[in-house]
């Protein structure tokens, strides 16, 4: 957690006058558009993504993989319907840089297809990218025959001096700080010399329904992938060497951003329609159908939508969000507004996030009066009345919605810095007021 600035640009947060009633057409996932971003790039044809994320985080991608030499058009598709990204692959070319800004998926994918660049390839990035762990994806490239100057770091910034291909093979990695090192050594797997074995060796493993996600897209490009949930051994991913197909990808709606609109049906007792729910997926956000309904309210998921409902009444929960820790902020907001405890578990790996948002949330709630206490591995948060104040952000786009979440129901509260949110979703102002029928 950086200082907050001393003359922050604030928002005041919109209290709600009632119950919400509202449709929220969420864009792009980010997780999704990145991964469809970088396979797409290391295709052997072209391919395209329909109604992408268009986002700081995807934008990054974008200018990455283009830097890299890879074409992404605007287009409209064969079908001419909504916005699209065309991608035609080519020979990956250095020198180029990349800014990652403080984009996991960018600073940890990239690397990898760095490696397969005709030369070096530069990483930066803002200042927390400096902090943000990488040693897995460093240490695992260098163990599969990449050369990296790090000078020591073990972080960004840094060069690959790709050499046009990557030999390697069997690798063993501690991905306990971020399930992204597993998801970024498969994505580019396909395309080494010998594909890739990456072995977990770690005490627990965060996010794992993102690297069922970098399995699931990596199968849908044709790559042969075996892994621990389809009877492969525990905690061991294995990558084929093969062609990428290009492939057409609609991307999901991005149902961790979704959270907060969720929240706010929840807060209110209202209710809050998000169009094209998938049925099935692999986001980490499907599991608040089954938190926030824990919390007090209900959801019904049909060809509309998933519509959720608030009861007008809000509980505590005590809830293990290993799997899902970048809801992990809403829900923190919603548990400050219940009307018994919470205890939210399994969640360390969050001090490393876009800022520490155990430190964060307990901050900046405290702030406003509440009584929220860090443990080794989460946060307990007992509701107290609240009071407005303003709200930090840090740099992080879920520390942004969260306190929005609380203003719905606590007057005066002002947050810090809101743009922040276009790491994600660069609308949500606006959407938030035309949510709650607010002049945008
Ligand atoms: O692979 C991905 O797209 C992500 C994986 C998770 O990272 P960690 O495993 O580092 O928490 C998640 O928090 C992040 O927002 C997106
Ligand atoms: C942790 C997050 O992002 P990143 O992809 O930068 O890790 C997040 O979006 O909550």
């Amino acid at each position: 957690m950086t200082e907050a600035p001393a003359h922050p640009a604030l928002w005041p947060a919109p209290s709600a006058s009632g119950a919400v009633d509202a449709t929220v057409t969420v864009p792009g996932s980010k997780s999704v558009t990145n991964r469809a971003l970088v396979l797409a790039a290391l295709a052997a044809e072209p391919g395209w993504l329909r109604r992408p994320l268009r986002s700081r985080d995807t934008l990054l991608m974008a200018q990455a993989l283009r830097a890299l030499g890879v074409g992404i058009e605007e287009g409209v598709g064969p079908d001419g319907e909504g916005e699209s990204w065309r991608v035609i692959p080519a020979g990956l070319h250095g020198p180029a840089t990349v800014d990652v800004g403080n984009a996991g998926t960018v600073m940890r994918f990239l690397p990898p297809v760095a490696t397969l660049a005709d030369g070096p390839v530069r990483f930066d990035g803002d200042p927390r990218s400096h902090e943000r762990p990488l040693h897995g994806v460093i240490d695992a490239l260098r163990a599969l025959g990449a050369r990296i100057d790090d000078e020591g770091r073990g972080a960004l910034p840094l060069t690959v001096h790709g050499s046009g291909a990557l030999d390697g093979g069997r690798v063993e990695i501690d991905a306990s700080s971020s399930s992204q090192f597993v998801s970024a050594l498969l994505l580019s797997g396909p395309r080494f010399n010998q594909g890739v074995e990456v072995r977990h060796i770690g005490a627990r493993l965060p996010s794992m329904p993102h690297i069922r996600m970098t399995v699931d897209m990596l199968r849908a490009v044709g790559a042969q992938v075996d892994e621990p949930e389809t009877g492969g051994e525990p905690n061991v991913w294995r990558v084929s060497p093969s062609a990428v197909l290009g492939r057409d990808i609609t991307i999901e709606p991005d149902l961790s951003n979704a959270q907060p609109f969720l929240a706010a049906a929840l807060v209110t007792g209202g209710r809050v329609t998000v169009p094209d729910w998938p049925f099935t997926t692999t986001q980490p956000g499907d599991a608040l159908r089954t938190i926030f309904t824990g919390m007090g309210g209900s959801c019904e998921l049909t060809d509309r939508g998933l519509t959720f409902t608030g009861s007008g009444r809000v509980r505590g929960i005590d809830v293990d969000l290993s799997e899902v820790g970048e809801l992990t902020p809403g829900i923190a907001a919603v548990a400050a507004l219940a009307d018994s405890p919470s205890t939210l578990r399994g969640v360390a790996h969050l001090r490393l996030h876009e800022t520490d948002r155990l430190a964060a949330l307990t901050k900046e709630i405290n702030n406003l009066g509440g009584d929220v206490t860090e443990t080794e591995d989460g946060l307990h948060i007992r509701p107290r009345p609240l009071h407005g104040g303003v709200f930090h952000t840090y740099d992080d786009h879920r520390m942004a919605t969260a306190g929005a979440i609380i203003g719905l129901a606590v007057e005066g509260v002002e947050i810090e810095n809101v743009a922040t949110t276009a790491k994600t979703l660069p609308d949500f102002p606006r959407m938030w007021t035309t949510m709650l029928g607010a002049e945008s």
